[in-house]
């Protein structure tokens, strides 16, 4: 397998001596789909700057496709990784969409033609075809988003980077950015994704990197999520349907695997029925109220009474 992206030892103070990365090992390979969480102020955010040039690191600490980061210009950089952030505003600053998106190619050096080729690919890619000559300022949030993502994809990156791509999205905006973001990862571009949102996390990752200053963990969604204390030490919390399988388990109600996702939440349940000829079995014993308790105050903690 090719390496995409590979950290060695990777620390990293500000100025003011805020500490926000720490010895950072990490390997992605070409084509997977990571996802990274961590709490607040984990540093996803420093760990993201540092893969587009805007914090340095020491040599040999990044290498992209095997290359020491430092060793590239500009150019090259976005070429092989682009990076959407979070607040599509920070991105978008020119009079129109068609501005936007042509940037990148413009500053590759690339001609007029190929320039507009590129900008009515991507934006066909984030379904805003037509949009070249809208203002970015007085689209919707969602709609920002998709441009920020299309100027991103006219440099045809080889990884692409998103820091928090669903927070603020509403449900339809949401899973239209994940399926976009899953066709991309499926035509061969490595995703790596930094987010909160849980609930729409085993859309997005095939193995998950738990950071906290350091990687405090890396696996599988299902290994990530099945370990309550990891999650509770950081602040984490497991989707929503999960949590809910685990409360059903308390129950007596037995199926093979557990759901991450709503759509695995159906499959299972269809599998059990089927199992049991049509019925499921739910009961409730001496001790199910414990059990029951003790699940939820495993995955309850953000619950913690605060002063309203
Ligand atoms: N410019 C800065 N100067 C000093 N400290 C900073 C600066 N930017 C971030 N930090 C600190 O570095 C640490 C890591 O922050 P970072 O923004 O990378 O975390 P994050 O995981 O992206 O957080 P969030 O999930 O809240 O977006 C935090 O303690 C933060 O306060």
């Amino acid at each position: 397998m090719t390496e995409a992206i590979r950290v060695k030892g990777l620390s990293y103070s500000y100025p003011d001596g805020t500490p926000a990365l720490e010895d950072i090992d990490l390997t992605i390979n070409e084509g997977e789909k990571i996802v990274i969480i961590g709490p607040n102020g984990a540093g996803k955010t420093t760990f993201f700057l540092h893969l587009n040039g805007t914090l340095k690191s020491q040599d040999d600490r990044i290498l992209i496709k095997g290359k020491d980061i430092n060793d590239m210009d500009n150019t090259e950089r976005i070429h092989k990784v682009g990076i959407v952030f979070q607040d599509p505003d920070d991105q978008l600053f020119m009079p129109t969409i068609f501005d936007d998106v042509a940037f990148g190619p413009i500053n590759m050096g690339l001609p007029e033609d190929q320039v507009k080729e590129r900008v009515k690919k991507a934006l066909s890619k984030v379904a805003l075809e037509g949009f070249e000559e809208r203002v970015p300022h007085n689209l919707s949030y969602g709609q920002k988003k998709r441009v920020a993502l299309a100027a991103v994809l006219s440099m045809e990156p080889d990884i692409l980077i998103l820091d928090e791509p669903t927070a603020n999205l509403d449900p339809k905006s949401r899973s239209d950015f994940i399926k976009v973001i899953n066709k991309l990862n499926r035509e061969g571009i490595t995703t790596m994704i930094a987010m909160h949102d849980v609930n729409a996390l085993p859309d997005l990752a095939d193995r998950v990197y738990v950071l906290n200053k350091r990687i405090i963990a890396e696996g599988s969604p299902m290994e990530i999520f099945s370990d309550w204390d990891l999650l509770k030490e950081n602040n984490l919390e497991a989707p929503d349907i999960f949590k809910f399988f685990k409360v059903l388990n308390c129950f007596g109600y037995n199926c093979d695997d557990l759901p991450l996702s709503f759509d695995e939440a159906v499959e299972v349940l269809t599998r059990t029925i089927e199992k049991e000829n049509g019925h499921v079995h739910l009961h409730i014993h001496e001790h199910t109220h414990e059990k029951v308790k003790d699940v939820m105050h495993s995955y309850n903690h953000h619950s913690t009474k605060v002063d309203e």
